[in-house]
């Protein structure tokens, strides 16, 4: 199978790579790689010698390609997609960028959620298979199992979003922001006799300043949080609030639309996004039940338990960054009745969130 790969060197593209590597998937396909600025340069490192890279634009060499995997962003699927179909391509198109995901002839992948809704849609011959938005990804991989037994009434989900989710560069400008934070009242944290207050004057003072590195995300994260995501909407939401209950039903073929909804958040994490969850299930179930089927949501949920301890040790970004691992924990019954429940899903946006459908994807066409 002749799989093409356009994308392959930004951030989700590499994480692709790493994963595609460990997993061996090179092995089973006559991968060609494409780049939109470097025609004739040099592939990434699979283990075997690859061809020097083609021109992504042309249209004719991509329509060689059986399968087409792009993570190379909206607007390239924009301008490249529509041009292969009329090229009469018939090749399958997996792709990590949210322009087609609610077309109606294409499916959002996450097999271990949806994988019967996959098959059947490629039973039925659709060809565009597209990656969810990272935070529902997550969010399904943590509670899908309460989804698939139709316990599930609504969700709120209050959203903690990690600074890779906006790109590379904004990942290195927290960086930043964290060093010019710290620069700015180092002479005073060596100092035992400072006085709390005056570093605290003196970090907000440089945080407002001119000289603060906000130009990818247009104000300080380090230290603080920006509660606004994606576009705005007419309606006051945020457009990532709106993936929240088209993407989730989506994804679950539900027949029914289940409510989703809450705010969406970022905060000065890395590469985990977490989710506050307040689920209204619709009935009233023991919550050992509850664990359990949250618990068998998939192979790679961990339930965590609510107890204080093993929270702050395992169900945060720097327990679960760079692992396939989707951490549930936070599980109890809620004030407002004995159908509310509490659940805080914390998962690597990269890998569930971006890379892993991809190449999960590629595997169930392979063992067609
Ligand atoms: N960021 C995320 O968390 C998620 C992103 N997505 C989607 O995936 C798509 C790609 O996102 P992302 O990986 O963040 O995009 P990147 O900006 O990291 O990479 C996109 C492309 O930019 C080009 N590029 C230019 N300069 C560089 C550089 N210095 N290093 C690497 N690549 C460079 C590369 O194309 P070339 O090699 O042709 O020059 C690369 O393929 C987007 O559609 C996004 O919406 C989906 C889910 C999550
Ligand atoms: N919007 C997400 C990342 C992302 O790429 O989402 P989408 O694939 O839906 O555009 C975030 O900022 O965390």
């Amino acid at each position: 199978m002749q799989v093409g790969f356009v994308g392959w060197r930004g951030m989700v593209g590499s994480v692709l790579m790493q994963r595609m590597r460990e997993e061996r998937d090179f092995d089973l396909i006559d991968p060609v790689f494409f780049t939109t600025s470097n025609v004739g340069g040099k592939g990434p490192d699979i283990g075997r010698e690859v061809t020097p890279l083609k021109d992504a634009k042309a249209i004719a060499e991509l329509a060689e390609m059986d399968v087409i995997i792009s993570c190379q962003g909206g607007d390239y699927t924009s301008e490249v997609r529509p041009q292969l179909k009329a090229a009469g391509w018939k090749g399958y198109w997996i792709d990590a960028a949210s322009t087609l995901r609610m077309e109606d002839d294409a499916v959002i992948i996450l097999d271990p959620v949806n994988g019967d809704l996959i098959r059947n849609a490629l039973k039925q011959g659709v060809t565009d298979f597209i990656g969810g938005n990272c935070t529902n990804s997550l969010m399904l991989m943590g509670i899908g199992g309460l989804v698939r037994e139709n316990l599930v009434d609504w969700v709120s989900s209050m959203t903690y979003q990690a600074a890779s989710g906006a790109g590379a560069q904004h990942m290195r400008e927290l960086l930043k922001q964290m060093g010019a934070a710290h620069a700015s009242v180092a002479h005073l944290l060596e100092d035992p006799s400072s006085a709390i207050l005056d570093i605290d004057k003196l970090l907000t003072d440089a945080m407002r300043g001119d000289t603060f590195p906000v130009d990818q995300f247009g104000v300080p994260l380090a230290g603080s949080l920006i509660p606004w995501i994606d576009k705005q909407l007419e309606n006051g939401q945020s457009k990532e609030e709106w993936k929240g209950q088209a993407e989730v039903n989506k994804i679950m073929g539900t027949s029914e639309t289940i409510p989703v909804d809450g705010l969406c958040v970022r905060i000065g994490a890395m590469r985990c996004h977490s989710l506050a969850l307040t689920i209204k299930l619709k009935q009233d179930l023991p919550l050992e039940q509850i664990a359990e089927i949250v618990a068998s949501s998939t192979a790679w949920t961990k339930l965590v338990p609510n107890e204080r301890d093993i929270t702050a040790r395992e169900l945060t970004p720097t327990a679960i960054t760079g692992d396939l691992t989707v951490a549930v924990g936070r599980l109890r019954k809620l004030n407002m009745g004995p159908e509310y429940v509490s659940a805080f899903v914390c998962g690597d946006q990269l890998l569930w969130g971006a890379a892993e459908p991809l190449r999960r994807m590629l595997r169930i066409l392979l063992d067609r």
